[in-house]
């Protein structure tokens, strides 16, 4: 599973407190470059190069996916994009803007939503009370410090929260417990926290593991539906081939920590180069 998660050792550097930064870096109104960047991003963890010299360009709107073998590197992309590891080398542009000096909070309030594999879910709230709690901790970066300032935004927060449910067909179950859902509905909860940020880019890291193939069906229609609706960038993880080569305009191909390849999917489908290094050579 492509969960490998920052560990306390390896985790980003920044100073948590340090809010003058983030609004010195504060984005332009207008920029239409491409909304993510990478340039030449390596991380090591001791001697082992896990990412090396990644450049990676997303256009906004675009849907591009991130496949490569076990131990390619994918989660750790994920997790340097995210701020929640620190590169050893390169940079990292959000909106043409280098996001290396902000704590992941920062980047989600500049628009980057990661749907996160369970953490990010309240157990016992209701589905309802984690939209909202999602919604709230959006706007404000940490919903600890404002619940309370911010009451009378309630109805905003609430109205937020709804067309969140909504948009994952989980309404009807928004007084339930988070804990009560089945496995399939509590990802989709998890993708529709993300959702309730409003974000201009999601991460999503292999959203459908675990599920049944129901709950990955319904799940694949839910990204499809976003992608349809919300005009939304994304980048995904998936090891699900047939995933993969539905919902995205690109791939870029991982292995051993460098891109080997990148296209539209029937590029890539046809690539033997993807071929052997992705499966030994079996068809994709
Ligand atoms: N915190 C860490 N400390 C040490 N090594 C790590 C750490 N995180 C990842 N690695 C190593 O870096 C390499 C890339 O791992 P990563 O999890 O990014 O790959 P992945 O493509 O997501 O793999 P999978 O599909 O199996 O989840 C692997 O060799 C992994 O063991």
């Amino acid at each position: 599973m492509a969960s490998t998660d920052a560990t306390e050792s390896e985790e980003r550097t920044t100073d948590a407190s340090d809010t003058d930064r983030s609004e010195a870096t504060a984005p332009p109104e207008e920029y239409d470059g491409p909304l993510l960047q990478t340039d030449g991003l390596v991380k090591r963890f001791g001697g082992l190069t896990a990412t090396d010299d990644v450049n990676l360009d997303i256009e906004q709107g675009e849907r591009v996916s991130l496949i490569g073998p076990n131990g390619a590197g994918k989660s750790t992309i994920i997790n340097l994009i995210t701020r929640r590891l620190d590169p050893t080398e390169g940079d990292i542009r959000f909106k043409g803007q280098s996001i290396l000096g902000l704590n992941p909070h920062e980047v989600v309030q500049r628009g980057m939503s990661k749907s996160f594999q369970q953490a990010s879910i309240f157990p016992t709230l209701t589905v309802r009370q984690n939209a909202r709690v999602a919604a709230l901790a959006a706007e404000h970066g940490s919903f600890r410090f404002n619940f309370f300032r911010h009451r009378d935004r309630f109805s905003e927060v609430e109205g937020v929260a709804r067309e969140t449910l909504e948009a994952v067909g989980l309404w009807d179950q928004r007084e339930s417990p988070a804990e009560d859902l089945p496995y399939g509905d509590k990802r989709r909860l998890e993708i529709g926290i993300a959702l309730a940020a409003d974000p201009d880019m999601l991460l999503m890291d292999e959203p459908t593991a675990g599920m049944s193939p129901e709950e990955t069906h319904a799940t694949v229609d839910l990204i499809e539906e976003v992608k349809e609706e919300r005009g939304l960038t994304f980048l995904l993880v998936e090891h699900d081939m047939e995933i993969v080569f539905r919902v995205s305009d690109r791939i870029v191909v991982l292995n051993r920590g460098s891109v080997i390849a990148e296209g539209p999917p029937e590029e890539i489908r046809e690539n033997p180069d993807v071929q052997d290094a992705y499966l030994g050579g079996v068809e994709l």
